[in-house]
């Protein structure tokens, strides 16, 4: 099996390999998921777990993909996988000292799910083991036992020593936040991404804030992390959106009546930001079952818009356009709190790929324009190709810079840049809970 990456050259030098704990044989072969009458919560995080590192599969995918099982074992075996997901180099160094060699997936697995319990999550030792024992084939639960008492027993002086803004990162991520942000900026986004993400909704006008939410000062309701948005009540008067991806729609600032494209619109929450300012909305999606989504979302809001299932670098409006919100598609590694399979599946390739894709869109958007018509291209990126590396672009697709002004967000005037644009970090607001990492530049068409 080839492991993911786990930063290891920056972390913890690997300790002395405690005696008796491995046997040094050919793992049999054995069932690979998880073993039968094994805790349903947990056997759903190894599958998770074995769908995101062994198959590559996204999280989300992969929970909808799980077999049938009680909402509430769902629901916590989702919590394990990401609090593994988000540690995994953490996990990876504590575990490294006890084996010999690579244990077959579940094994590994199991393991990383047992020292997460025993050091993360505060499942009492006891239950952590037993748990995490019942998970593998019977050859191996002597060796998940041995090594995670062990674990348990060393209790929180496991994770002495470990650098876990570095290790926690995979390091081409690392590298690239330290070149964009500093030493002290990568590392204050590398701990902000440790956190989970709160609940963030944006109300419908007139709608109440949820019952123990608190009110942020762009008008979003923030409820703590682990609130699940299938549980509240009253889903006709909110949608879920992180507090950093209200702004790219705020910023376009449409008036009543202007025609505007969203283009890369599902699931559509910042579709229902322009139709609620007032604006004509065309909603375009290339992706069929986002885009039913998209219109579940909105009839749920009871909102309208033009709906339309099409790649965006290939659509043309009837007639040009007032204003274009472009939230192209991206590696997403400022929504990592929110999705921490994204840290170990996006890589430099997906990177490369995407901004010729993110290029075409832009200059698509311009094209949609009339001249004077308004343009914000946004991106749920800290990667700056992505983001600053395309102000070249847009000034070749003829579109002016309309610098953001400070005056606009007097609540978030660090994520202003000197250039104008608009560039969030998970570490901003941080004592309120963070938020994801955005970029987001607005044009005029000449
Ligand atoms: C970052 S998400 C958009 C989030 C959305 N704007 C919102 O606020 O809810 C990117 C979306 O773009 C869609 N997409 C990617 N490439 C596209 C293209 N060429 N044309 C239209 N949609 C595209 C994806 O299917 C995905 O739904």
């Amino acid at each position: 099996m080839t492991m993911p990456p786990t930063g290891k050259p920056a972390g913890r030098t690997p300790g002395r390999r405690p005696a008796g704990l491995h046997r040094d044989r050919a793992p049999v072969r054995h069932p690979s998921g998880p073993a039968p009458g094994a805790n349903p919560a947990r056997a759903a995080a190894m599958l998770l777990l074995q769908a995101v590192l062994d198959r590559r599969q996204g999280l989300e995918d992969a929970l909808d993909a799980l077999p049938a099982r009680e909402p509430r074992d769902r629901a916590s075996g989702h919590r394990i996988a990401a609090a593994v997901l988000r540690r995994l180099g953490t996990l990876d160094a504590i575990l490294e000292p006890y084996l010999k060699r690579e244990p077959p997936s579940e094994v590994r697995e199991a393991l990383r799910i047992g020292v997460a319990e025993l050091l993360l999550l505060g499942t009492p030792p006891h239950a952590a083991v037993s748990a995490a024992v019942d998970l593998v084939p019977k050859p191996f639960a002597g060796l998940v036992n041995a090594v995670l008492r062990r674990i348990a027993q060393a209790g929180e002086s496991a994770l002495e020593g470990i650098d876990a803004d570095r290790i926690d990162t995979p390091a081409w991520l690392w590298t690239a936040w330290h070149g964009a942000y500093g030493a002290e900026g990568a590392r204050a986004i590398a701990t902000a991404l440790r956190q989970p993400a709160p609940l963030d909704l944006s109300l419908m006008p007139g709608s109440p804030v949820p019952e123990g939410a608190i009110l942020l000062p762009n008008g979003s309701a923030r409820l703590p992390a682990g609130t699940r948005f299938s549980d509240l009540p009253g889903q006709e008067g909110f949608w879920a959106q992180d507090v950093a991806a209200t702004l790219p729609a705020r910023l376009l600032a449409v008036r009543p009546g202007e025609r505007v494209a969203d283009l890369c619109a599902a699931p559509g929450g910042k579709t229902a930001q322009l139709i609620v300012a007032g604006a004509q909305v065309t909603a375009v999606e290339k992706d069929a079952r986002r885009c039913e989504r998209l219109r579940e979302n909105l009839a749920r809001l009871g909102l309208t818009a033009e709906v339309v299932l099409a790649d965006a670098a290939g659509w043309r409006p009837p007639a040009p356009l007032d204003a274009v919100l472009l939230d192209a598609p991206c590696t997403a590694t400022g929504t990592i709190r929110r999705h921490p399979d994204v840290a170990r599946l996006k890589r430099p390739t997906d990177l490369a790929n995407l901004v010729p894709i993110q290029a075409r869109l832009l200059a698509a958007g311009a094209a949609m324009l009339r001249p004077g018509g308004r343009l914000v291209y946004a991106v749920c990126s800290l990667q700056p190709e992505e983001g600053e590396g395309h102000l070249r672009t847009a000034a070749e697709c003829g579109l002016l810079p309309d610098p953001i002004r400070e005056e606009e967000m007097p609540w978030l005037e660090e994520a202003i840049t000197a250039g104008g644009n608009l560039r969030t970090r998970p570490d901003y607001w941080g004592e309120q809970g963070g938020m994801d990492g955005f970029f987001a530049a607005r044009f005029i068409k000449a």
